[in-house]
């Protein structure tokens, strides 16, 4: 499943339309023909007799409104279509739209008592006001059009993204829908998965391809992340701990030894067959194990640590780290002894001062910051991240020239000229140490050889599917990162099961 932003959608429009000599009422057509197909089959299976209050707007999303409740109508359903804009403003595709359905009110127009009524009567409201061309400040017609909608009660069916919503970011306007249902027209936009789409958007539906064109060698391409692109490291039945590799993570500095716990004992999790819990300070780590199963231990120097890492598949640095300079050499020499190394928390502000080192490495680095630290790093704050987040992930890629895991509601792996878009809300997951689960999650797969991308895949997808068996147990307010933590074993079946259905079918 692709991901486009909005420059890329206009792209194929318009080459849809010259390249196969396509107008947009076709592609309207062609797209509405998939809505229609995904509302009655995921919203509303019975549509006949039913009633549709359609919002729509001047440009092309209301062209799509005003398309599918032609559609609705001709499969025998009541239909008023709202046309936000009087018609000196709307576009010619909005006009024949109009004009073919025959019946078709102005906002400005209407009374409350007749909008009243048509609410009252109604199964649904489509939303077709604003899609990906939502830009600037909101008109006050429109505003004020969203504000009604959203105090119906009734359920609102967005097409393509609800208004309000920007195409890019996934950034609410100073109003914007809230929908139950979002149906996405032939790939997902970067905004209906990133920013707060998730707050307005209900489920996302997507439809099939309307067969526009799409580039064979786009900058980035763009996907979701799916389970069943992934395979999990083999085993053998008769094999040695060693066989699945040692894990070491480095971090749980005082006063946040529970990081690197979590770290260490979810790199435990995915298979692994040793994990440590190195610190760089003298505490008694050994006497706070809450684990014991893992091993820990402490180091001094260069030559204590590298005496440590032998026999080390992959390192996860950072888990309840401080920034401390001192921590580039250590991170410097780990790199030069070409074991694959994830950079988390207190490690990715290192970034800055390892830039020229970074081709010493055999392995590409993996980094995993949440938009906060990447924000530190460019020096910019979160909002300007958060603003532009594809901007920024691609500046990420070609100035350090690492493997990127943007952490956040929709989680994105960056890797050469791909990204990967695992879309996920879940607002337990924002608790303390959930993202020390995951760095750890990452080691544990480097450490039995998976590649950084099948590493990174693995562990984002684990990730959220064990934060998804925690939240059924104990709810988004209540669960924890130790809840994540044991749910683990969750998301490593789910892959399995995956894979196994895969190879059967
Ligand atoms: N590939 C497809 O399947 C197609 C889908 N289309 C639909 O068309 C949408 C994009 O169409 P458009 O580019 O015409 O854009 P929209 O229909 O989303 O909105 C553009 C119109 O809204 C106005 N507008 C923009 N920002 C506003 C604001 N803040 N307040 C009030 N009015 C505002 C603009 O002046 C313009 O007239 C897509 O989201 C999709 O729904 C079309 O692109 C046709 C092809
Ligand atoms: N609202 C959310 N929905 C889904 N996942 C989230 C949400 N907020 C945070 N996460 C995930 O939780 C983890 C939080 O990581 P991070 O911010 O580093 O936490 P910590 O530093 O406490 O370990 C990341 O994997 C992120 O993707
Ligand atoms: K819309």
């Amino acid at each position: 499943m692709n991901v486009y932003t909005v420059e890329e959608m206009r792209e194929r429009d318009r080459n849809t339309m010259i390249q196969h000599n396509m107008d947009i009422l076709t592609l309207v057509d062609r797209a509405t023909d998939e809505i229609l197909d995904v509302l009655v089959s995921s919203i509303c299976p019975q549509p006949e007799g039913k009633q549709f209050l359609v919002v729509c707007g001047k440009g092309n999303n209301g062209a799509d409104g005003l398309s599918l409740a032609g559609k609705l109508k001709n499969l025998g359903s009541r239909v008023v279509a709202i046309m936000i804009q009087p018609q000196e403003f709307w576009s010619e595709e909005v006009r024949t739209l109009a004009h073919s359905l025959g019946e078709v009110f102005i906002w400005d127009e209407v009374s409350v008592e007749r909008w009243d009524e048509w609410v009252a009567g109604s199964r649904y409201i489509v939303d077709a006001i604003l899609g990906t061309g939502c830009r600037g400040e909101m008109e006050p017609a429109v505003a004020a059009a969203i504000a009604q909608i959203n105090e119906t009660g009734l359920p609102v069916i967005s097409l393509d993204l609800p208004s309000g919503i920007r195409g890019n970011n996934g950034q609410a306007c100073e109003i914007a829908i809230k929908a139950t249902y979002t149906i996405v027209v032939d790939g997902y936009k970067t905004g209906n998965l990133m920013g707060s789409s998730s707050v307005y958007s209900g489920e996302l539906l997507l439809t099939k391809e309307v067969g526009l064109w799409t580039s064979s060698n786009p900058d980035y391409k763009k996907t979701m992340l799916e389970r069943n692109q992934q395979k999990l490291p083999s085993r053998s039945k008769a094999a040695h701990k060693y066989d699945f590799g040692k894990l070491v993570v480095i971090g749980g500095s005082r006063g946040m030894e529970g990081a690197g716990f979590l770290a260490a004992m979810a790199g435990l999790r995915t298979g692994c067959g040793v994990s440590q819990l190195l610190s760089c300070e003298n505490w008694e780590a050994r006497k706070m194990s809450f684990y014991p199963e893992l091993m820990v231990d402490t180091f001094f120097d260069h030559q204590g640590l590298m005496e440590k890492l032998k026999k080390t598949n992959a390192v996860v640095f950072g888990p309840g780290t401080v920034y401390v300079e001192r921590d580039v050499e250590y991170v410097q020499e780990i790199m030069e002894s070409d074991i694959p190394l994830v950079l988390d928390g207190g490690a990715i502000p290192l970034l800055n001062d390892l830039r020229d080192r970074i081709q010493l490495s055999k392995h590409r680095l993996i980094v995993t910051p949440h938009t906060g630290e990447m924000a530190r790093l460019f020096r910019v704050t979160s909002r300007d991240v958060l603003e532009d987040p594809v901007y920024f992930i691609t500046s990420f890629l070609e100035s350090y020239q690492v493997d990127l895991v943007m952490k956040g509601p929709c989680t994105v792996i960056a890797s050469g000229q791909e990204m990967f878009f695992s879309y996920g809300p879940n607002s337990g997951m924002a608790t303390a140490g959930s993202g020390d689960v995951l760095s750890g999650l990452i080691g544990g797969f480097l450490a039995q050889g998976c590649s950084n991308e099948e590493a990174m895949k693995s562990g984002v997808l684990v990730h959220q599917e064990a934060g998804n068996a925690a939240r059924k147990i104990y709810g988004e307010r209540s669960m924890t990162s130790t809840d994540i933590l044991s749910n683990i074993y969750k998301g490593i079946h789910g892959l399995e099961q995956t894979i196994a259905e895969d190879v059967k079918g």
